[in-house]
């Protein structure tokens, strides 16, 4: 038992082992995280088109968060990725096992923590990390098991592309640039998913889901568990708590983002926290750049005099620095300033 790398075992865990225990100074502090402050939501359904990107100019600057209800995608569909998520996750634990790498360049792959090969303190989570797009190429070694499995996650995965496509043009919309000017900067854009299991924590002062990170690609659209809380984001040095709120999707902002605005829009730090009562579930999308596209601000943000802000880089050099890190470390775009 003590040598299986998997959180969810459907054991409950009595004690949190020496590993998940941080030191007093890098602990969640959980009593001092605000829930009074939520994060803006705007309503994808509204015909006021200038007024939707108005209010994702706003969150983009000031939160490098916002929510999206009336999104277009069916509750039905969602419901059932959140189902078949936990149906996974419940399967035995030798199956499991089967799936299971630490090496972060695989296509698929269930893991824990975040990147068991370079961090010293574990993290509460287990994962599965599957590559999306083009859904031909990457279904056939998806689990078959649950039944549905493929089926529903690849509607769910044609769904998020299309919904981020439509924020990635609301976005360029906002920053006064074409509604195809980051799509077509961005290539043809690879799709990943995380599934993220939270199981009950015995200690959750002690430790972290997910410790503090920004989130190294273009977009990420988070389904959030819909009952247990646990996305906190960081606004003015404050950690404020992400209730779930019924039928939306979380959007963030990565750290490509914030260099192709230069430096206009933030990509955020957040952090998943855990709970000693209730597992919890969530699952990302993150759309990312094709691996040869380079990252450079738009002259329309430069032209006004501000210098670029970071160097031009392409995305596969970013993102094999951000994975040859670990979480705890600076924002790992403060390594592309000019
Ligand atoms: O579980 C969450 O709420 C956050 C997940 C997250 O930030 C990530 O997978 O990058
Ligand atoms: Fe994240």
């Amino acid at each position: 038992m003590a040598e299986q790398p998997l959180l969810s075992t459907g054991i409950p865990h009595e004690t949190l082992p020496e590993t998940y225990i941080r030191p007093e100074s890098d602990r969640p502090k959980l009593h001092q995280v605000s829930t009074d402050n939520n994060i803006p939501i705007i309503d994808l359904s509204s015909p006021n088109e200038p007024q939707i990107i108005s209010q994702i100019h706003d969150a983009c600057q000031s939160y490098g968060f916002f929510q999206v209800i009336n999104h277009g995608v069916s509750l039905e569909l969602v419901l059932k990725m959140l189902v078949i998520a936990g149906e996974f996750f419940k399967l035995p634990m030798e199956e499991k096992l089967s799936l299971y790498s630490d090496d972060p360049s695989k296509k698929i792959r269930l893991s824990t923590s975040f990147n068991v090969r370079k961090e010293t303190f574990r993290n509460w989570r287990d994962y599965l990390r599957l590559h999306c797009y083009p859904l031909e190429r990457y279904t056939p070694e998806w689990p078959s098991n649950p039944p549905l499995f493929k089926d529903v996650v690849s509607s769910y995965c044609r769904e998020m592309r299309l919904l981020g496509f439509r924020l990635l043009g609301l976005i360029s919309l906002s920053l006064g640039l074409e509604e195809s000017y980051i799509e077509q900067v961005l290539g043809e854009q690879e799709q990943h998913m995380a599934i993220n299991y939270y199981p009950p924590c015995p200690e959750p002062e002690l430790t972290y889901g997910l410790p503090a990170h920004t989130d190294p690609n273009a977009l990420t659209i988070l389904l959030q568990d819909q009952h247990v809380p646990g996305l906190q984001v960081l606004k003015d040095g404050k950690w404020i708590a992400v209730n779930p709120h019924p039928n939306s999707f979380v959007v963030n902002l990565g750290d490509q983002l914030q260099a192709l605005s230069n430096g206009r829009y933030k990509s955020v730090w957040h952090r998943a926290v855990v709970n000693s009562g209730k597992d919890r579930m969530s699952v990302a999308s993150f759309l990312c750049p094709c691996n040869s596209a380079v990252i450079s601000p738009p002259e329309k943000l430069t032209e006004d005099g501000t210098p670029a802000i970071y160097r031009s880089y392409t995305y596969d050099e970013y993102y094999k620095k951000f994975w040859s890190r670990n979480l705890d470390q600076e924002h790992c775009l403060e390594l592309f300033k000019n």
